[in-house]
């Protein structure tokens, strides 16, 4: 099982570089991987098994983060209530189409890969049009908005070497621009 150990950490080259595309049918090793990647969302979002491990709670996973330069994620994105709205290994994941609408988390976001907390708003698209492949290489094509598209995002960046607060306005964080909605 992935632990947080097997997390890597800001200063690792991975998380910077830009990961590779998957061939299909992905290897048994690359399904495994997205299989024990959604595996730790799982635990990580379950208060006992998460307390035994000492696991940090995540909505995603993303390749690069267990040092795995993949274009592959997991993400397991719950509403407020708790109930899972989108669950996916991503392989290949691709944004085809974004809104003019922006959106941004109220409370900022964070990084199993950081250490820290980075104040400010991560401003980013408020819906997309997902394109992905799964583990056969079928093509799947969904819309996503709000938080679920936030986490999508999220873990798309990181298989480009991008962190959460690569998008915080240092001059003013919490400067709220035109046309982005704040997601509580
Ligand atoms: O890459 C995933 N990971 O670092 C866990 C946190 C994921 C995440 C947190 C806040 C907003 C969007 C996504
Ligand atoms: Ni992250």
């Amino acid at each position: 099982m992935i632990l947080m150990k097997d997390i890597i950490r800001e200063g690792t080259p991975t998380l910077r570089a830009t990961a590779k595309k998957v061939t299909f049918p992905a290897s048994q090793e690359e399904q495994n991987l997205g299989l024990e990647m959604m595996e730790f969302l799982e635990n990580s979002q379950d208060e006992k098994i998460a307390e035994k491990y000492h696991l940090r709670a995540g909505v995603g996973l993303a390749a690069p983060q267990v040092n795995v330069s993949k274009r592959m994620a997991a993400v397991l994105v719950p509403d407020n209530q708790g109930n899972i709205v989108f669950k996916e290994i991503l392989y290949n994941p691709r944004i085809l189409r974004e809104s003019v609408k922006r959106a941004a988390l109220n409370e900022g976001e964070g990084c199993l890969s950081v250490d820290r907390d980075v104040a400010g708003l991560v401003v980013r698209t408020d819906r997309i049009t997902l394109e992905f492949f799964d583990a056969d290489g079928t093509r799947h094509e969904v819309k996503l908005r709000d938080y679920p598209a936030i986490v999508v995002q999220h873990e798309i960046d990181h298989l480009n070497g991008t962190l959460f607060y690569d998008h915080i306005d240092s001059k003013s964080p919490f400067k709220i621009p035109e046309n982005t909605v704040i997601i509580e």
